[in-house]
């Protein structure tokens, strides 16, 4: 488990990390999302202990990650890709972390055919594409079998083969009871690969929920109602103004007149009640809702630091 409790980190005047609170409990993959500067990377280097925090603490299992006696078996991370030795191979790569953080050589041949690099074991590191060289850094935070894993931006090069096999692993590892706690800027890939999701802007909070909760809770759901018989499509759309943020009459293609009501701030279940109470019959009734990139787009609005201006 990983707890921060008032997490912080000023460069300057730049609030990088912004009195964070948060629980990253295992068992799940948790997302960790925000837009470009938000405070991701900063957040996973304050756990690591390779940066000081201003304020607060981030403590793994209750101890900061440099008390544990074995730190690599207590928490694995791939934070950047690219710290690798040019002219050493994969194998000896691993080989010298081990070596110094006391964990059987053993253990290294297993994590280069977890992550299917046990072919090039010999190639240099420097020779890797950018795809190799991210399989060799998951390898090297599965080395020490550790109960608490962060990956930032995991699957940065990979192609699509890669990509599903990480998220495969990043869910293994959580029904292994492990934490795993992962950025990506891929919203699509995090629908498929997180339970929870933890966004933040600036530095700050802004969701730690479910993925369910996260979309459901988006604006951006609507229920969508087919009535056939147009006397009564005004009838409900009448009823449902009262208490719907917003009603919509629309028409399917090739109809006439409007023949669907899209309805945003009422339940289905209530549009259902409200339909039978009036006696309206209804021949469709269903709740669409967004897809995790847009209601991520509309929580994080307001804390997109460096966004381009929208073409005219
Ligand atoms: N070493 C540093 N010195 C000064 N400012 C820094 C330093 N590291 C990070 N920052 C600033 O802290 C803020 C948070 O950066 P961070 O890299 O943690 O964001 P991020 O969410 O990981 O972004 P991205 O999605 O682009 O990787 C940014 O404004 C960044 O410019």
């Amino acid at each position: 488990m990983i707890t921060l409790e008032g997490l912080s980190k000023r460069y300057g005047e730049t609030r990088a990390v912004d009195a964070l609170d948060l629980t990253v409990s295992p068992g799940r993959v948790t997302g960790f999302l925000g837009p470009n500067g938000a405070g991701k990377s900063t957040t996973m280097r304050m756990i690591l202990g390779l940066d000081t925090p201003t304020g607060g603490s981030a403590l793994v299992d209750g101890r900061p990650y440099s008390a544990w006696p074995v730190p690599l078996a207590k928490v694995g991370a791939l934070l950047d890709a690219k710290a690798l030795h040019p002219r050493r191979t994969a194998r000896n790569h691993l080989i010298a972390m081990a070596r110094s953080n006391g964990i059987p050589v053993s253990r290294v041949g297993e994590v280069l055919a977890i992550v299917g690099l046990d072919t090039v074991r010999q190639k240099k590191a420097g020779q890797f594409s950018l795809g190799m060289g991210q399989r060799l850094g998951i390898a090297g935070a599965l080395l020490g079998d550790p109960e608490v894993l962060m990956f930032d931006e995991p699957v940065n090069g990979l192609d699509p083969d890669g990509v599903r096999w990480v998220r495969q692993l990043m869910r293994s590892l959580a029904a292994e009871g492990r934490t795993v706690f992962v950025s990506s800027h891929l919203m699509s890939e995090m629908q498929l690969t997180a339970d929870q999701l933890v966004v933040i802007g600036r530095g700050k909070l802004i969701a730690d929920a479910p993925i369910a909760e996260v979309i459901a809770g988006s604006s951006r759901t609507t229920v969508r109602v087919r009535v056939p018989v147009r006397a009564d499509l005004a009838v409900l759309r009448e009823r449902l103004a009262e208490e719907a943020e917003q009603v919509e009459s629309v028409s399917a293609p090739a109809t006439p007149g409007p023949d669907q009501l899209i309805v945003t701030g009422v339940s289905a279940e209530r549009v259902g009640d409200l339909a039978h109470e009036l006696g309206v019959r209804l021949h469709e009734l269903y709740t669409e809702r967004p897809s995790l990139e847009e209601a991520y787009m509309e929580l994080t609005a307001d804390s997109v630091q460096y966004g381009v201006a929208a073409a005219s």
